[in-house]
This record gives structure tokens, C-alpha cells and sequence, in this order.
């Protein structure tokens, strides 16, 4: 059983970011690779900023149709990173990178989740996300009722989650974590930390009232 819900925040930008992420409670720090995001930042850029993380937090770096070169430089320059395949990539070219790695579902009614769990059974975890424009990082929540309950892998609820939302979330879903870019920023790139924490103190919530329920 999941006591602890883990926390990924995504599209980290700056260095003060990276310390305010961390510090509200963050297990994952994502770096966004695809360089048609507004949170892009580059392989060289990902690695100064990782090079901030302490020990047990995990940089995470996501990548979107990506080529074998793209995925070679990023886990180089990223020795420890989780990739993070977000976009259509199939399972041989997540596995060609050799590397432990979360795959991104968007989700949308008809979108067979168990049959996509299954094609990706070497994902760490499958990231459930909205459906939205340029792939991901929309701000949009999806209808968390088309979660069946029967997915063969860990899943990452993400998607327009916020501290008003994400214990909702957590209770409805039980996911083994949760992930969130705009519902902490002041704008596209540019987290608050004090929406940072809240949301990181708003997932504690949700794990206190699990295990509340479960004494
Ligand atoms: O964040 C982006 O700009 C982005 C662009 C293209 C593909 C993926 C992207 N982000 C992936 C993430 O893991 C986001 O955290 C996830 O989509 C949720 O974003 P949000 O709904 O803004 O919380």
C-alpha cells in the first residue's frame, strides 16, 4: 500500500525554483526537454539545475518525440534523471534509452489505459494527463472516473492539479503520486513557492485522511 503519496513538480526553470521545490516537499523535479514548451530549458541547462538537488530527490527529464541522439545527450548530461516520454513514443523507443522511465497517457474518453499500461509494462509509471495542445503542461484536468481500477502499472495522476483539487485526487485515485506544473506558477516556468507548499501540504492531507480511514 502507498503510505506516501510522491510528489513530482515539472517544468523547474530556475535555481531558486529548484530550492523552493525541494523545500515544500517535492520527490521529483522535472525538466522540460522539448523545446516548443515555454518551460524548456536545455540538457546543459537541466543538469546545472539538477546539480541542486539533494540526495533522494529525483530530476526528471521529459522529453517529447525526441530523437535516439535528443535521448543519448539528455541521459548523459543527466546521469540520474527518470526520462519522462511524453509524447508518442512506442515502448521499443523508450526502451532503446536504456534507462528507468515514466510514459505519459493522455487521457481521453475511448483511450484504452490498460492496453497502453500493458504496451509500456517496462514504464516505471504511466503519468496519466489531460489531453491538451502541444502534449502536455495544459493546466487541464481530465475526467479521473475513466481511471478503471485495473491498471497494470503505477500511475502518476497529473494534469491541472492544484492544492484545491489534489486531495480529491489522491481519495478518488490512490495514485502511487502525483505531478503538477501550472497549478504552482505565477506563469508558464515561473513556480510559487508558496503555492509549491501548499500543494505539497495539501498531498499530506490526503495521505493523513487515507491512513485515518484505514486505523
Ligand atoms: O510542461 C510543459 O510545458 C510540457 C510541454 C509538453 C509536454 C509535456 C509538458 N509537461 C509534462 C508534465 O509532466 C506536466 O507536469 C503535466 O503535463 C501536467 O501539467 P499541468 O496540467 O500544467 O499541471
Amino acid at each position: 500500500m502507498n503510505q506516501r503519496t510522491r510528489i513530482k513538480i515539472c517544468g523547474i526553470t530556475r535555481e531558486a525554483d529548484v530550492d523552493a521545490a525541494v523545500e515544500a516537499g517535492a520527490d521529483a523535479i522535472g525538466f522540460v526537454l522539448y523545446p516548443k514548451s515555454a518551460r524548456h530549458v536545455s540538457i546543459a541547462r537541466a543538469a546545472e539545475l539538477a546539480r541542486r538537488l539533494p540526495p533522494f530527490v529525483m530530476p526528471v527529464a521529459l522529453l517529447v518525440n525526441a530523437s535516439d541522439a535528443e535521448v543519448a545527450d539528455a541521459t548523459a548530461a543527466l546521469p540520474t534523471a527518470l526520462l519522462q516520454f511524453h509524447g508518442d513514443e512506442t515502448a521499443a523507443d523508450c526502451e532503446r534509452a536504456r534507462r528507468p522511465y515514466l510514459r505519459a497517457g493522455r487521457m481521453a474518453r475511448g483511450f484504452d489505459l490498460v492496453d497502453f499500461a500493458r504496451q509500456f509494462s517496462s514504464a516505471q509509471a504511466i503519468l496519466l494527463d489531460a489531453h491538451v495542445e502541444g502534449y502536455g503542461g495544459g493546466g487541464k484536468v481530465f475526467d479521473w472516473s475513466l481511471i478503471p481500477a485495473n491498471v497494470p502499472r503505477p500511475v502518476v495522476l497529473s494534469g491541472g492539479l492544484h492544492a484545491g483539487n489534489v486531495i480529491e485526487g489522491i481519495l478518488q485515485v490512490r495514485p502511487w503520486a502525483v505531478d503538477v506544473s501550472s497549478g504552482v506558477e505565477a506563469a508558464k516556468g515561473i513556480k510559487d513557492a508558496d503555492l509549491m507548499r501548499r500543494f505539497c501540504e495539501a498531498v499530506r492531507e490526503a495521505d493523513a485522511r487515507i491512513a485515518d480511514s484505514e486505523t
